[in-house]
């Protein structure tokens, strides 16, 4: 192998008679100026019978006159071609002519395996890298499988090694790619991993697709149990917020991720709640207030009062007339009843009905927490609940600074995916101002996001600027891609590539690494609870029907078509079940056409029978 044509500092070209060149791998150039480490970023293979002008864009002419020089021959070998990039830049442009080789493991070691395996999250294996792998140290090898085409692959390449405790310094991961594209599934990787090392971890579950109960097939023998690790809570049944505890402005966040509150009704919440309330006292203080309100005059509520039939009613309207003097200029009718709507509205999808501890006590234990619920619920209760426990852990932090005693709160990360839902570009959401916060100031206090979008241009520009560590699948979109481009260092041959990667291939742009890696994500442990094909579902539960009802009926053939009446009797009798005739017929029908059961044409119509 030889670098061919004219060269500068960072990029040249590479030719070889007999070797083809993968993109991504690496290789030594042995330059004047020292070993140089460069990586394929181009791949293309010339032979006779392809014109090479066909090509003419990627091979400059200068590389086909140097080709010639160097010995190629042009119009009668296959000839190898890549385009190289060095991993730092040269003092001078490489040599024309220098000898380039596959590098030893040892030389590469530090770009790639900056981490033990025990400090790090062992996400994947770096493609193209076989040729390296052999060499590589055991404590690198055996440590994970990929699933390819053919089924599970023993690993064969460098392991992808996540720096855990680099984040401190580059907090924060994105995972982006299209739909089909092993975003979910290269996120329950990293979680898995998460689970392993007992990082304490709170999960949006939108898609209730992040439980980790389930082995698949492939793993049968080799099941991992991460029952004990982690924990599925469903807002409203499990977990909610304990209305005592809200302060008016976790109340009014609340109600605003519910649906957007006014400047008035904000007033409302401020002038109205009081510290301790219950949810009762504050809902009847509202409809208290409003019923007063609908009096519309103190006069007209004198009035009420005087004609009360007993004393409880004259007692309720007397606090009525109370609230309508104390409140009614402040707080606009309107605004008071869309405060109360929004409370109902909430209180009606239990959020109200149980607390959030078992979530804090769950993290304290280093639990994987998955919060599962609706997109809308989940938006309004990350925004409390991620605002709780943000703010437990800074405190914590902010008072071991101080040295004064706090309760210890974990550092922690946060996960979602369809972030976008969360965290929206272009307008303001209550979930968006603490994630937010968390992504400028979380790495002071350790708490990291990862968040994982389908659609990284709806993703908040600010929140997207802080992900340091970018996970990239496929991406068809031309508007994500390029937003993609922007917000990451991967090259223009690497973006091209983004629409044709293969499902679970990933570029990996680390700020901690300075580069993007090729890697493709191991295969995971567990399986997510909607794996199953829609159409082998629809021909399973077929199946269980069809299989239920030849139980029913098996002792009761033969029967007769047009004397369905005693058999509809005898089913009624016997299992407690009512067919139509028209039901019973069309099942019949439906055990005839599967080969279940046999038909025969009699002078009476048709007659089902036993096989
Ligand atoms: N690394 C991988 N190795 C093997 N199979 C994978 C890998 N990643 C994903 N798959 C398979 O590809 C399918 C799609 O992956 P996945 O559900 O993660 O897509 P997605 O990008 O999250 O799509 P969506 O956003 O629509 O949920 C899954 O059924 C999964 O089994």
């Amino acid at each position: 192998m030889k670098v061919l044509g004219i060269t500068t500092q960072q990029e040249f070209y590479v030719g070889s008679k007999d070797r083809n060149f993968r993109i991504n791998e690496f290789l030594v150039v042995e330059d004047k100026q020292g070993d140089l480490i460069a990586e394929v970023v181009e791949a293309q293979t010339f032979n006779r019978y392809i014109p090479l002008n066909v090509y003419g864009d990627f091979v400059d002419a200068s590389v086909i006159e140097s080709m010639k020089a160097l010995g190629y021959d042009v119009d009668e070998e296959t000839i190898y071609i890549a385009k190289l990039r060095l991993l730092e830049e040269a003092l001078y442009p490489v040599e024309t002519g220098s000898d380039v080789r596959i590098p030893k493991f040892s030389e590469i070691k530090n770009l790639m395996l900056r981490t033990k395996k025990e400090e790090g999250l062992v996400l994947g294996v770096i493609r193209n890298t076989d040729s390296l792998y052999d060499e590589c140290e055991d404590e690198f090898k055996d440590l994970l499988y990929t699933f390819e085409e053919r089924g599970l692959v023993k690993q064969r390449e460098i392991p992808f090694i996540m720096d855990l405790k680099s984040m401190h310094q580059y907090p924060h991961i994105g995972v982006f790619g299209g739909s089909g594209s092993g975003k979910s599934f290269g996120l329950r990787v990293l979680l898995e991993e998460l689970m392993q090392k007992e990082i304490p971890t709170i999960v949006l579950d939108p898609h209730y697709e992040m439980d980790f109960s389930d082995c698949p097939d492939y793993f049968k023998d080799e099941k991992r149990d991460f029952n004990g690790s982690f924990k599925c809570l469903q807002v409203g049944v499990h977990v909610g917020v304990k209305f005592e505890d809200l302060t008016a402005g976790d109340l009014k966040n609340l109600l605003d991720a519910s649906s957007p509150l006014s400047d008035a009704m904000n007033n409302v919440v401020d002038v109205l709640f009081k510290n301790k309330d219950s949810y009762l006292s504050f809902s009847n203080r509202l409809q208290a207030l409003t019923e007063a309100q609908e009096e519309g005059s103190v006069q007209r509520i004198q009035q009420r009062i005087e004609n009360a039939k007993n004393n409880d009613e004259k007692e309720a309207w007397e606090v009525r007339k109370d609230l309508f003097i104390q409140y009614d200029k402040t707080c606009p009718y309107n605004s008071v009843k869309g405060i109360l709507w929004r409370l109902r509205r909430l209180y009606n999808e239990g959020i109200f009905s149980k607390d959030s501890r078992d979530i804090e006590n769950y993290l304290k234990e280093g639990f994987l927490v998955i919060i599962q619920g609706s997109t809308r619920i989940l938006q309004v209760y990350s925004t409390y609940i991620l605002n709780n426990i943000y703010h437990k852990r800074r405190e914590y932090k902010d008072a071991q600074y101080k040295k004064a005693a706090a309760d210890y709160f974990p550092p922690f990360i946060v996960v979602t995916d369809e972030a976008h839902n969360f965290a929206p570009k272009g307008y303001e959401s209550p979930s968006k101002s603490i994630l937010k916060e968390i992504s400028q100031e979380g790495r002071k206090y350790g708490v990291f996001l990862a968040l994982a979008t389908q659609r990284p241009t709806l993703l908040d520009e600010t929140i997207t600027a802080q992900l340091n560590t970018k996970l990239i699948f496929r991406t068809v979109r031309a508007s994500d891609i390029d937003t993609i481009k922007e917000e990451t260092d991967i090259t223009s041959e690497e973006a091209k590539r983004l629409p044709y990667l293969r499902t679970g291939d990933v570029f990996i742009s680390s700020a901690v690494v300075g580069r993007t890696i090729f890697a493709r994500i191991r295969a995971a442990y567990t399986i997510s609870p909607h794996t199953q094909n829609p159409f082998d579902e629809l021909k399973q539960k077929k199946n269980e029907g069809d299989e239920k009802f030849m139980r029913i009926i098996s002792d009761k053939l033969p029967i007769l078509g047009t004397d369905l009446l005693n058999t509809i009797i005898e089913i009624e009798r016997d299992e407690k079940i009512t067919f139509t005739q028209d039901e019973l017929i069309q099942k019949l029908e439906n055990l005839y056409k599967n080969n279940l059961i046999g038909r025969e044409n009699t002078p009476f119509g048709y007659m089902y029978t036993k096989l």
